[in-house]
């Protein structure tokens, strides 16, 4: 872990209790930089969430430690984005303003608002699923924080608006240095807007670095059917005597391939087919 470490994690592990309970994280190690714009991805069950909400304080790790920002300089949306129903707008930013003074960015707040198809004194209540996330964005980045951690924060939203807010999100990293972390499922949405990836499985991180670094270590090849050693096969599939395999090379690879850079959405869904490592 460095100085520049925004958010990070040591041997990390959270049990949830009960009946039902059991590791939803487990054995995390990672450190985030300052001013990345970090997707969270994995599938369902995880350990997303339960990452989120540990790195914002709500969950008490149960083994391992965690370096995050104080609580006033970070800000959490939740999958639910729970907001006070019976608050207008107005008066929901007006709260922000209020819980956050001296540091409270009124345009930065409104910029989410803007072109949500609905004014501001429109109760909460009335807003849509998508026009919801509006605001609780407009509340996150309103605050100002060093550290945005929001939960599939682009579910409900329409392509536009995932659009615009992915660049409020990005101009706000690249003009302020403020840190994002997102978890998400789109993973078309994830390209060219992240430039980090935390890629966690059954609670364990199998993908962490810089999506450059990530895409520059891993080869797309296609061709005839052949041995890939020395390289480590992520994803390899053969139609009769053709292969198509995504491979984290060591060193050059040299055969009768097409070779080429995988794509952020090739490299996910390959690492996402075999969550546990490379296929036998
Ligand atoms: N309050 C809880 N009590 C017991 N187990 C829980 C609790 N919350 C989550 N879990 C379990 O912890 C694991 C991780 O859940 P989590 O919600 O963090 O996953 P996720 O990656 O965010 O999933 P999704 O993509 O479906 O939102 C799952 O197995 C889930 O069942």
């Amino acid at each position: 872990m460095t100085s520049n470490t925004v958010l990070g994690a040591e041997l990390l592990g959270k049990k949830y209790g009960g009946r039902r309970g059991g590791w939803a994280v487990r054995e995390c190690d990672f450190a985030l930089p300052a001013g990345r714009v970090c997707a969270l991805v994995g599938p369902n069950g995880a350990g997303k969430s339960t990452l989120l909400a540990l790195a914002a304080g709500l969950l008490h790790p149960t083994e391992g430690t965690l370096t995050a920002p104080a609580r006033e300089d970070l800000a959490y949306v939740a999958q639910g984005k729970p907001l006070h129903p019976r608050l207008t707008v107005a008066d929901t930013l007006r709260m922000g303003r209020e819980l956050n003074p001296g540091r409270w960015d009124d345009a930065a707040a409104l910029r989410a608002v803007e072109g949500g198809g609905f004014s501001s004194d429109t109760l909460v209540h009335h807003l849509s699923g998508g026009q919801r996330t509006r605001v609780a964005l407009a509340l996150a980045l309103g605050k100002r924080a060093e550290l945005l951690l929001l939960d599939e924060p682009m579910a409900d939203l329409d392509p536009l608006a995932r659009h615009q807010l992915m660049g409020l999100l990005m101009a706000d990293a690249a003009e302020r240095g403020t840190t994002v972390v997102m978890s998400s499922h789109i993973l078309t949405e994830l390209e060219g807007s992240c430039d980090h990836l935390l890629l966690l499985s059954g609670g364990r991180i199998r993908l962490d670095g810089a999506v450059d670094d990530l895409l520059a270590a891993h080869t797309l090849l296609r061709g005839p059917v052949g041995d890939l050693a020395p390289h480590t096969v992520v994803d390899t599939r053969t139609t009769g005597r053709q292969l198509t395999a995504l491979v984290r090379h060591e060193g050059p690879v040299e055969g009768p391939w097409e070779t080429s850079e995988p794509s952020l959405e090739e490299l996910l869904l390959a690492h996402l087919r075999h969550p546990e490592g490379a296929p036998a």
